[in-house]
């Protein structure tokens, strides 16, 4: 694989079925896959029709009779041995991610880092997963078994494009389901190596399917009568689609949505950790990241030297070329999207909100690079609450800072707003800390850091940022279900 900016182009088949690569049965129209970095298309991407889809499933559920009879250390052998391969290529994965995300290499490495240590999680608990033995009188008694669900469907957003995909696949096939995971078109490539990686760690053929495209696409997934499970990474319009579509089915659904979460910034805080956590969370994947902490709030009394030095800090990011060492933020996912950031941007000026520093398109002097989606990274400053850019998820880097007076305040217009995907609160007051993280309604919180990504931690929102939860023990409930058995060791006492 040629690995310099500008030169990665792909021909293979996208789809990934009955355990190799395949061209669509029913692939009628196509879709351009772009290099961020440098706006070049890459690939033509088939979007599956109904015709696809329906073999993918049925290939899932053919696998699922295997993988499902299998014992949890079985499975546990096979996601260990996928975790293997996956560290072993991690530079592969993270070059591929790169070249069609646009996000750093030093990033995308970290990314495939998290997606193996899933992977290895999981795997560890396959192994344990275990029902209960509840004694009743007369000797009789009752035990539940923790049972997969069947076939579950992934379906992922672009800015976490093979980590969404282990996020979802690891507890799903844990549990003993199969999986049929369908990619944002804009990032159709990276989740092949976690299909082909399966089967290579000895799984079954099918267990693990992928089908490409959009919405239509995604839709005859949902719709699919051998569907038992939907789990989606993506914005909250498309969430309330699939939660309907769920509901005509009577599948559950997992939903990891969007977010405009607080970041909030007492004066008693270490300086240096809550300027990097504020970086941390604005700034990574090109402030691509749902639980991204944009509206940050400052105690009044340090505001002035906070946003000097995150100011400093955020001037000498360097932006650039994704596959250079020492680049720390690459381009955007694409054209639209990066326009649509910087409306934001405009509207946020027209409303008032003064730019302290970035918020401008950037183009690198590389002229391999002219035609790429680059901005360089925004910090507003006299930004109020009923503004636009404090109230909408931007998904770029757009850092708002608003100040604060007192705990009681914050805490309230901290939770003004119809998402509560993730918190974070930056002090050296531990009851402080603690009393303001249990008032937030936000699912993923943060003391002294931030965007963190341990994966024994569960993740997921609140309000309308979604609802079910991934990574840690929590997952194996949102991809298993519970069947009680209850035995009589007595006779039966019948009323008839
Ligand atoms: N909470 C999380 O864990 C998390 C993680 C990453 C991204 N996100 C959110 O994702 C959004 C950005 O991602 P996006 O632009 O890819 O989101 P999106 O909602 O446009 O698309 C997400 C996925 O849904 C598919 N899709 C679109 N319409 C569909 C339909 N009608 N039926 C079925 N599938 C359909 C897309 O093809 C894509 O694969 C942001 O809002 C971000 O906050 C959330
Ligand atoms: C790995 N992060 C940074 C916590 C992001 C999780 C997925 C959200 O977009």
């Amino acid at each position: 694989m040629s690995t310099a900016t500008g030169t990665f182009s792909l021909q293979q088949p996208l789809n990934y079925r009955a355990g190799g690569r395949v061209e669509p049965v029913d692939g009628g129209q196509t879709e351009d896959v772009y290099e961020p970095a440098t706006g070049r298309v890459i690939t033509k991407l088939l979007c599956s029709g109904e015709k696809e889809v329906d073999l993918a499933v049925q290939s899932a559920k053919a696998a699922f009779q295997t993988w499902s009879r299998m014992s949890g250390m079985e499975r546990c052998r096979v996601l260990l041995e996928a975790a293997r391969l996956i560290r072993e290529r991690r530079d592969e994965i993270a070059t591929l991610e790169t070249i069609n995300n646009g996000k750093s290499i030093f990033e995308a490495r970290v990314d495939i880092d998290i997606s193996w240590q899933c992977l290895e999680y999981y795997a560890g608990l396959a192994g344990s997963l275990a029902g209960e033995h509840i004694q009743l009188p007369g000797g009789s008694f009752g035990y539940t078994r923790r049972e997969p669900l069947g076939v579950c469907v992934g379906i992922g957003a672009w800015n976490y494009p093979f980590q969404i995909a282990c996020w979802k696949a690891a507890p799903a096939l844990a549990c003993g389901n199969a999986m049929v995971f369908k990619p944002s078109p804009f990032t159709p490539i990276s989740v092949l190596k976690l299909a082909e990686i399966f089967i290579e760690a000895g799984a079954p053929k099918g267990i693990f399917n992928v089908v490409q495209g959009g919405a239509a696409t995604g839709q005859f997934l949902c719709h699919h009568p051998d569907v038992a499970k939907i789990s989606f990474t993506g914005s909250v319009p498309t969430g309330v689609k699939i939660m309907e579509m769920a509901a005509k089915g009577i599948k559950p659904v997992t939903l990891e949505l969007g977010g405009k979460s607080p970041l909030i910034i007492f004066s008693d805080c270490s300086l240096e950790n809550a300027v990097n956590g504020a970086l941390m969370a604005n700034f990574l994947t090109q402030g691509e990241v749902c639980c991204n902490g944009t509206r940050v709030f400052v105690e009044r009394k340090i505001l002035d030297t906070f946003t000097k030095e995150v100011v400093k800090r955020t001037q000498k990011i360097k932006v650039g070329d994704p596959l250079q060492e020492d680049t720390r933020m690459g381009a955007l996912i694409n054209r639209p999207h990066l326009e649509r950031v910087q409306r934001f941007i405009k509207q946020a000026k027209e409303q008032g909100a003064q730019v302290l520093c970035g918020g401008d398109l950037y183009v690198p002097d590389d002229p391999k690079l002219k035609n790429g989606f680059y901005m360089q990274p925004c910090v507003l400053g006299n930004c109020r609450d009923d503004m636009t850019c404090v109230q909408e998820e931007i998904f770029g880097p757009v850092m708002s800072i608003l100040p604060f007076d007192t705990e009681e305040e914050v805490i309230e217009r901290a939770n003004n707003t119809k998402f509560g995907l993730a918190g974070g609160v930056f002090t050296r007051d531990i009851q402080k800390a603690h009393r303001v993280v249990a008032a937030l309604k936000a699912g993923m919180c943060f003391i002294n850091n931030y965007n963190i990504s341990p994966v024994e931690l569960p993740f997921g929102g609140y309000k309308s940022s979604g609802f079910g939860r991934e990574n840690g023990r929590a997952a194996i409930e949102y991809y298993s279900q519970l069947k009680t058995v209850c035995v009589e060791m007595g006779d039966v006492e019948s009323v008839f």
